[in-house]
């Protein structure tokens, strides 16, 4: 937090601006969730530490709901909000036929409905109000059953809250094209004020399964590029390799706003399809006008099959050429990864240049 702070910043609410120069690859912050759910009641991870629990000999269980709260240690069983409470809230929860969607934002209620005072209130200042739906009021009287939400309106806006700020913590990445699951979710006060861009400065890291359990949800954010002071410091919300349709649909469905990022203002101008296979024939004029961030997908973004996550160096003072894939966790040279891109050039058809969606 030593080179950002925070300002309003006009038609984007508050937002993290670089207060000194940022080097590649710095980290800007580091920070542990004050609310962590998981995405499932059936988890072959930790209950506390969210790790995957993998000697069965070391795997200790609530004794009430058995199955469903699991711990790596018995540290991290004492130190677990498991509360008796929360604890009959899931095992009712588990007995209720309902969506996995709505399942999800129950288990989120019932989290933050457990909070301590202090972190319900870092909770309440985050961005996000929402209007009062059915699924609202079914899931308040609901949780009502678990627990004692105040009201409806608070259950709205908490639910608000979850569906803008919340971070997905991802199983690890297997390579085999298929979605990635999410194993919980997690709220970071701060890590809540990154706004977005689809061409970022920094991206998140998260080490999950690095085996150290009193930091290991933490969020981490690194600086992509060096970025100069007064710069507004974004993360993208999503996978950067997706198209302008499917960017602009999830931030206005899910955030509420259209983006109007140097990206987008380019790709708005493309015809349907162009950005599924770019096509960048014709002078080099024209391919700059065309594709003027070329150069993100060129040394940021891992081309790994089914990849594309984001590159970032690693933190100084470890060498600066050597980047780190947020998805996959490979380690290459930039000039490793200039290489393989060219590669993928020359393999194109004809003497077209294609860039994978
Ligand atoms: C996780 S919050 C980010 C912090 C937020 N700006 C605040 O004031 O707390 C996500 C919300 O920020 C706003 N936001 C994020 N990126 C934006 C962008 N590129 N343009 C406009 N608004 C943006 C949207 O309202 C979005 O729902």
């Amino acid at each position: 937090m030593e080179k950002m702070e925070i300002r309003e910043i006009e038609g984007r609410g508050r937002s993290f601006v670089s207060s000194k120069p940022i080097k590649a690859g710095e980290i800007l912050l580091r920070e542990s969730p004050i609310l962590i759910y998981s995405s499932t009641l059936l988890s072959n991870f930790c209950s506390h530490c969210f790790t995957k629990l993998i000697d069965s000999s070391f795997i200790i269980s609530c004794s009430v709901c058995s199955n469903h709260a699991l711990y790596c240690s018995s540290t991290c069983q004492t130190s677990s909000s498991h509360t008796p409470l929360l604890c009959n809230s899931l095992n009712a929860l588990r007995n209720t036929p309902i969506s996995s969607d709505l399942q999800l934002q129950a288990y989120f209620l019932i989290a933050a409905y457990n909070l301590s005072p202090d972190s319900f209130r870092l909770l309440m200042s985050l961005q996000g109000d929402s209007p009062i739906t059915p699924d609202t009021q079914f899931l308040h009287s609901l949780i009502s059953s678990f627990c004692s939400p105040s009201s409806l309106e608070l259950t709205a806006a908490l639910l608000a809250k979850d569906k803008l700020n919340a971070f997905g913590l991802m199983e690890p990445f297997r390579g085999d094209g298929k979605e990635m699951k999410v194993r919980g979710y997690a709220i970071y006060p701060k890590g809540s004020f990154f706004n977005h861009d689809c061409l970022p400065n920094a991206c998140r890291f998260d080490y999950v399964d690095s085996g150290d359990p009193s930091s290991n949800t933490d969020i981490i954010v690194r600086a992509i590029h060096d970025i100069p002071e007064g710069r507004e410091i974004c993360l993208s919300y999503f996978p950067v390799d997706w198209n302008y349709a499917d960017r602009q649909k999830r931030l206005m469905e899910d955030y509420g706003f259209k983006c109007d990022c140097d990206r987008c203002i380019v790709e708005v101008n493309w015809c349907d399809g162009d950005d599924d296979d770019q096509e960048m024939g014709g002078s080099d004029q024209e391919e700059d006008n065309d594709f003027p961030h070329a150069y993100f997908f060129v040394r940021y973004v891992c081309d790994k099959e089914n990849c594309a996550g984001t590159l970032a160096p690693l933190p100084p003072p470890q060498p600066s050429n050597v980047m780190e894939c947020n998805v996959c966790g490979c380690f290459k040279t930039e000039e490793e990864q200039e290489q393989e891109q060219a590669i993928d050039t020359d393999e194109s058809e004809d003497g077209i240049v294609i860039m994978d969606d």
